[in-house]
C-alpha cells in the first residue's frame, strides 16, 4: 500500500520506510550544508545553493556547470574515485581557504546494484557548530602530520649523492658509470674495496640515484653487531616475543627499509647461521620477526658492502656461494688510493674544506711540497686515513697552509706500524703547533715525556693502525687481535681512535 504523504496520522513501520526512501534525497538536501550528484560519468547533475561555494573555488564560478565533469569544477575533487571503484567515503575531513568541513561521499546504485553516479554531502561548516571542536582537533592533527612528513622527508633525504664521490681520475669514473646504470635499476649492487675507499659514501650514491630516494635508506653495519642480535636487529621482534624491554616488539632493518635501499656494510663478517635467512629473505622478498609466526612482505634494494676477499671466503666454506651470488649481481670495485693518486689535489680540498665547515677551522690549503709528500704514501686506510691526517695536521696548528713539516711526524708514525713513536726532539715537532704540548726529552731514560693521555692515545691509535694493517683491513678480525669487540673497535674508529686515539 502507498503512505498518504499528505496524512499527518501514524503510519506503520513499513510506511515510514517507505516515506523515508522517498524523502530522503529532499532532506538531506535541506538538512545539510551542501549537497552535489553526479551521474556515472563524474558529470555533475544537481547540486544545491550550498554547495555553490565549493563550485566557486573552481574556474567556473559564474558560467552553467551542470554536465560538466567534477574534475573540471572542482579540481583534486575524490568523487570520480568513488564513483569508479564503488567504495563510499563515509567521512572525511575537507580543509579549503572556507575553513574545514566533514564530508560524506558515497556511490549511488540503481536495484542491480551497479553504479550510476555519486553523492557527495558537506555536514559541518558553521564556525559555531556542535561539530567545531572535533573538526579543529581534526584539523590540529592534519597540521601535525603533514609537518611529522615533512621533517622526516628531509631526515630522509640522502646525505651524498655521486657528487660527493670526489675523483675524476678514469677509475673513478668508471665507478661513477656504472653506479649511474645501475642506480636506477633495483639491482642488488655489491661494493668491494679497501676499508675507508668510501664504500658507504656510494652506497648513499646508489640510493639517492634510485626511485628510491624518496624512501629511507638504512644502514645496518654487521661486524659491530654482536652475532646473537643480529636476527633480532634484521627481521624485528614481534610483540610479546621477550619480556622486558623488548616487550612491545620492534621492527627490523629490512621493514625500517622497505621501500627504500638497506646498505649491508662488512657483509663478509655475517655468520654462517645467518646467511641462509639472509638469503631466504632476499628470494622471498618476505620477513617473519622473531616470535612471530606471521610473514611480512617488504620491498626493499640491498646494497652490500666489504673489504675482505668474498670469493676465497666462499671457497673456504665461510661464505655461502648461494648468497654469494645473490649479493654479487653488480658488483663494483672501488680502487685504492694509492691506485688513484690523480685524485689526491681534489680530495685534499674536498675534505679540507669539509673539516674546517665542521670543526669551526680557517679553512687549510696544502702546498706543493706536503702534497708530495701525500702522494708518496701507500694510504692503507684511504680516504678515511687521508681525512684523519689532515684534520689531525690542521689542529696542530693556525698556519693556512699545510706545509711537509706539519705532516712529516704525522705520516712517520704511521709509516713504521709496529715500532714506537719517533722519539720527540725540535725537528719532530710540528711547527706553529700551539695545541699539543711539544714533547720533552727525559735525561734518564732518553725517551719522550708527553702528557700521559696523549701517550695513551697515540699508542691506541698505533695498534689499532698495526692491527687494521695486519688484517688488511678486516675490521672484525682487527678486533680479535686487539681483544676487544668489533663495536668497540667501530666506537674508537669512529672517534678518530686510528688516527689519533681516543
Ligand atoms: N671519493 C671520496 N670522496 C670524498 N670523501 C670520501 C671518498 N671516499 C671516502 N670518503 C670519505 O672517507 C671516509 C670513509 O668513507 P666510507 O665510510 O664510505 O668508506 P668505507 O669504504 O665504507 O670504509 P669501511 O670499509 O671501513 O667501512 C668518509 O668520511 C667518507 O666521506
Amino acid at each position: 500500500m502507498t503512505p498518504d504523504l499528505d496524512s499527518t496520522d501514524a503510519l506503520d513501520p513499513g510506511g515510514v520506510l517507505q516515506l523515508a526512501a522517498q524523502r530522503m534525497f529532499a532532506t538531506f538536501a535541506e538538512a545539510v550544508m551542501g549537497m552535489i550528484v553526479l551521474d556515472r560519468e563524474h558529470r555533475i547533475v544537481w547540486f544545491n545553493e550550498g554547495y555553490r561555494r565549493f563550485i566557486a573555488l573552481g574556474p567556473f564560478a559564474d558560467s552553467g556547470v551542470l554536465g560538466r565533469r567534477i574534475e573540471e569544477v572542482v579540481p583534486n575533487s575524490l568523487m570520480g574515485k568513488v564513483i569508479d571503484t564503488g567504495t563510499p567515503v563515509v567521512v572525511d575531513l575537507l580543509t579549503n581557504q572556507y575553513g574545514a568541513f566533514l564530508v560524506s561521499r558515497l556511490p549511488l546504485r540503481n536495484e542491480q546494484g551497479n553504479v550510476i553516479g555519486g553523492v557527495s554531502l558537506v555536514l559541518a561548516d558553521q564556525p559555531d557548530g556542535a561539530m567545531q571542536p572535533l573538526i579543529g582537533k581534526l584539523v590540529d592533527l592534519q597540521c601535525e602530520l603533514e609537518d611529522t612528513r615533512r621533517r622526516l622527508a628531509a631526515e630522509r633525504r640522502p646525505k651524498y649523492s655521486l657528487a660527493s664521490f670526489v675523483g675524476s681520475s678514469a677509475a673513478v669514473a668508471e665507478v661513477k658509470r656504472q653506479v649511474r646504470r645501475v642506480a636506477v635499476t633495483d639491482t642488488t649492487v655489491l661494493l668491494l674495496g679497501e676499508t675507508g675507499t668510501g664504500k658507504e659514501l656510494l652506497a648513499h650514491a646508489v640510493h639517492a640515484a634510485s626511485r628510491r630516494s624518496a624512501g629511507r635508506f638504512v644502514s645496518v653495519n654487521i661486524a659491530a653487531i654482536p652475532d646473537t642480535l643480529l636476527e633480532a636487529e634484521f627481521f624485528g621482534v614481534a610483540p610479546g616475543a621477550y619480556t622486558g624491554a623488548d616487550r612491545k616488539g620492534r621492527d627490523g632493518k629490512f621493514k625500517l627499509a622497505d621501500g627504500g635501499t638497506l646498505f649491508l656494510d662488512e657483509i663478509g663478517d655475517m655468520p654462517m647461521a645467518l646467511q641462509s635467512k639472509l638469503l631466504r629473505v632476499l628470494q622471498e622478498q618476505e620477513i617473519e620477526p622473531l616470535g612471530s609466526n606471521r610473514v611480512e612482505r617488504v620491498d626493499v634494494r640491498i646494497v652490500s658492502a666489504t673489504s675482505r676477499d668474498l670469493e676465497a671466503m666462499v671457497e673456504d666454506g665461510r661464505f655461502r656461494a648461494d648468497l654469494y651470488y645473490r649479493l654479487n649481481v653488480m658488483p663494483i670495485r672501488l680502487p685504492p688510493l694509492r691506485e688513484r693518486l690523480e685524485d689526491l689535489p681534489d680530495l685534499v680540498d674536498a675534505l679540507s674544506e669539509d673539516i674546517a665547515r665542521r670543526s669551526a677551522l680557517a679553512p687549510r690549503a696544502v702546498g706543493p711540497d706536503a702534497m708530495e709528500l701525500l702522494a708518496s704514501r701507500p694510504w692503507p686506510g684511504n680516504v678515511r686515513e687521508l681525512r684523519n691526517v689532515l684534520e689531525q695536521a690542521s689542529l696542530m696548528t693556525d698556519d693556512l697552509v699545510l706545509e711537509a713539516a706539519h705532516f712529516v711526524r704525522l705520516l712517520q708514525a704511521a709509516a713504521k706500524p709496529g715500532q714506537p713513536v719517533p722519539r720527540g726532539h725540535a725537528g719532530d715537532v710540528v711547527p706553529g703547533n700551539d695545541s699539543a704540548p711539544p714533547a720533552v726529552s727525559s735525561a734518564c731514560t732518553g725517551a719522550a715525556v708527553k702528557p700521559l693521555h696523549q701517550a695513551i692515545a697515540e699508542a691506541q691509535a698505533q695498534s689499532i693502525h698495526v692491527a687494521l694493517a695486519a688484517t688488511k683491513g678486516n675490521k672484525a678480525a682487527a678486533a680479535r687481535l686487539l681483544g676487544i669487540s668489533r663495536a668497540a673497535l667501530y666506537e674508537k674508529l669512529a672517534a678518530g681512535g686510528e688516527a689519533e686515539g681516543t
